[in-house]
């Protein structure tokens, strides 16, 4: 049985039934961002399920300010949701104590950023060896797998050097190894090869995806890029702080709009792609959706409400046939 599956007992022991496989599973997750000096709010994130099986290789994709890092941080329990729940194997971790979640997090979760963020004064197995004891791991033992983990990331040659004398890709090496160091159960990555050319990009992630399949580690990765999100299994795609689309690994995110899907919430809320919902201005008008099977597929037809009938579709009070509104609600109507 290795380390991870021991971490991974020892939470599912204090489990809900039914959740074994279950890693994390977020709902409703809003993030509010306060406007200063009379600035708007900015809702990051608009009420998102989200659920991340053991071993899975997630990718969420989104333009600049979907909100996948704001995303990140929460699943991360670096920054609290403004609403919404966060449980990992079952247990609610939203409200608990940053006393309990700080060891949390350096005991279940790695993390990988666009920068690295390695220590600059130290070399690169400094960096990762100080992860280790910071962790409460022995000595003997932390320079055991500094050198372990940093020979699987094939950096046993460039070891003793300071960041500043490492190539992008390197860096991104020693930051792999460094957030794998502690056999985490979740890596969670925001736009790991943000700063590496394209060579470098497959280089590291085609080592992501090496050691996942060696690894009982899941994985999820923001990115704004739908090749980064390629070597992932499955992909979530953001668009305004909301799920606009789930992808497994056979569909094709480089043509997203041809493969969105509609969103139906468990409570039944359906969240429509985004170019639909600009095409249809559903805002005060009223529509008929159905779905239809169309050669074995699901596709949803979408019909304005008419007035024809002279009843308001809303409020069922007589309008006048072929009003575009209503005089008692005042909702806009077709004609
Ligand atoms: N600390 C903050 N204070 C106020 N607004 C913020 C803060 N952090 C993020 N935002 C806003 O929240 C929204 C989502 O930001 P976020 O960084 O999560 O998006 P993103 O998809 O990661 O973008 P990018 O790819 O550009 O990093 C944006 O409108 C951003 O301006």
């Amino acid at each position: 049985m290795t380390e991870q599956n021991v971490k991974a007992d020892q939470m599912n022991n204090s489990s809900f039934e039914g959740s074994e496989n279950i890693l994390l599973e977020a709902k409703g997750l809003y993030a509010i961002y306060h406007g200063l000096e009379g600035a708007e709010n900015v809702v990051a994130l608009r009420g998102l399920d989200i659920m991340i099986q053991q071993r899975e290789f997630v990718s969420v994709v989104g333009t600049s300010g979907a909100g996948k890092s704001t995303l990140l941080r929460i699943l991360g329990g670096l920054q609290r949701p403004s609403a919404g729940s966060l449980r990992y194997f079952g247990q609610d971790i939203t409200n608990v104590s940053e006393d309990l979640l700080v060891p949390f997090r350096r005991n279940t979760i790695g993390f990988i950023f666009q920068e690295g963020n390695l220590l600059a004064e130290h070399s690169a197995y400094e960096n990762v060896l100080k992860t280790l004891r910071y962790a409460g791991v022995s000595y003997s033992a932390s320079v055991k797998r500094t050198k372990e983990v940093l020979h699987q990331l094939g950096m046993t040659s460039r070891m003793h050097a300071r960041p500043q004398k490492l190539s992008g890709g390197e860096l991104q090496r020693v930051a792999i190894a460094r957030a794998l160091a502690n056999k985490p159960l979740l890596i969670l990555a925001d736009e790991p090869t943000g700063n590496l050319d394209h060579e470098n990009t497959d280089q590291v992630m085609g080592l992501l995806k090496d050691l996942h399949n060696e690894m009982n580690t899941s994985i999820l990765i923001v990115t704004h890029s739908p090749h980064v999100a390629s070597y992932s299994d499955r992909n979530i795609e953001l668009s305004d702080g909301k799920i606009v689309g789930h992808h497994d690994a056979g569909s094709n995110i480089y043509a997203l709009e041809k493969s969105r899907s509609v969103i139906i919430s468990e409570t039944g809320n359906m969240t429509l792609p985004p170019e639909v919902m600009s095409a249809i201005e559903p805002y005060g008008n009223m529509w008929n959706f159905r779905f239809e099977l169309l050669n074995d597929n699901p596709r949803i037809i979408a019909t304005p409400k008419s007035t024809s009938s002279g009843i308001c579709p809303i409020c069922n009070t007589p309008v006048e046939i072929n009003s575009s509104f209503c005089t008692n609600c005042g909702a806009r109507l077709q004609r």
